[in-house]
């Protein structure tokens, strides 16, 4: 592929090469990089056009809605209703499924989606992005349900992220390998930049939320401990730590020079009878097939993330990815017992 490739006409060529294809995928997507594009010029806009602060209500996961994300959960419904290619979407700030209106023409696919990722960082101007899966619907357009959605992770037909930070960017897997593109802001279009990613299998470098630590299980306590031992302890290597708190901005890190990224389940989450702090359908199954597209790992603690098979729309599971070497140490510690 020649520079200057837009993330469209990349499509268009790897769906040539799909027996069958109808076009509908490639028209799929393009809608979904037309809404990350409105979302971008929101983010960059920011207080200018009056969209930070808190929107004053509560999703159903009880927590307080930003404006960005009812205003970019918005955005994704506008953009993609319309076209004929889904049968209905799920998002992190609905708490049902949203089926497509009668009034449009009903598709073959469906979309979750997290519209705006790393909300607590809207107000401080740190890199936030948009999280996206693409699935067939198995009980056929006409009906769609919430079971439809509940599909493990190894069935999704594309995923993606953009990401909203310094410049724009969009990641994206169809299953043959894991692309990036760069929005010029010119053209207003997303050019291929980073053809073919790949995670290095080794890194000195993890990310997780260290104000929990005195929760963590313990074989996620010995694997920090022994990072933290440095080149005197177990690991005889010194490790590097980072934490930005946007699931999005940490991967496309690891995307790009290694590392793990944590956040797992603790006795916090437990007492409250949560099952992680990350969300199954639109944060952990996407983000786990582009790692997993890019050579890297992708756990629950002793479990492959893609394998889980959902239960509820809202779901929450424990997540540990990145560099495929160190992420298969953490499994192994947690399948030691710690
Ligand atoms: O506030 P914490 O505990 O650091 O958690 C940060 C994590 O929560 C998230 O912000 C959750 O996602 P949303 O912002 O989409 O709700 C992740 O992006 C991030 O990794
Ligand atoms: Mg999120
Ligand atoms: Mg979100």
């Amino acid at each position: 592929m020649h520079n200057g490739t837009t993330v469209t006409q990349f499509i268009i060529e790897e769906q040539r090469h799909i027996a069958g294809a109808t076009g509908d995928f490639t028209s799929l997507l393009n809608d979904i990089v037309t809404a990350c594009k409105v979302i971008s010029n929101m983010v960059n806009h920011g207080a200018l056009v009056g969209v930070l602060g808190s929107a004053g209500s509560e999703n159903v996961q009880g927590e307080t809605q930003k404006k960005l994300d009812v205003l970019a959960n918005d955005v994704f419904i506008r953009s993609n209703e319309w076209a004929g290619h889904l049968a209905a979407m799920a998002s992190e700030e609905m708490d049902e499924i949203y089926p497509i209106s009668k009034q449009y023409t009903r598709g073959k696919y469906l979309l979750t989606f997290d519209p705006l990722d790393g909300s607590s960082n809207i107000d401080v101007n740190v890199s936030v992005g948009t999280i996206f899966s693409i699935l067939r619907c198995p009980g056929g357009s006409e009906a769609p349900t919430e079971r439809d959605f509940l599909q493990a992770g190894t069935q999704q037909v594309a995923a993606g992220y953009a990401l909203y930070g310094p410049s724009s960017m969009m990641v994206l897997t169809t299953g043959n390998g894991v692309n990036g593109f760069t929005l010029d802001q010119n053209i207003g279009e997303f050019i291929l930049t980073h053809p073919k990613m790949e995670i290095p299998a080794d890194t000195q470098e993890f990310a997780i939320n260290a104000s929990n630590m005195r929760f963590w299980e313990s074989p996620v306590r010995r694997y920090v401990d022994e990072c933290l031992a440095g080149k005197e302890g177990p690991r005889g290597k010194d490790f590097n730590m980072r934490w930005i708190a946007s699931m999005v901005a940490e991967v496309h890190r690891i995307l790009t020079r290694g590392g793990v990224f944590m956040y797992p389940m603790d006795a916090k989450m437990k007492d409250k009878g949560q099952g992680g702090k990350l969300r199954l359908l639109y944060e952990a199954n996407p983000m786990s097939f582009i790692v997993e597209q890019a050579g890297g790992g992708s756990i629950t603690g002793a479990q492959r993330i893609m394998e889980l098979q959902p239960e509820q729309l809202h779901q929450r599971v424990p997540v540990i990815l990145g560099s495929r070497n160190e992420v298969e140490r953490i499994q192994g510690y947690h399948l030691e017992g710690g």
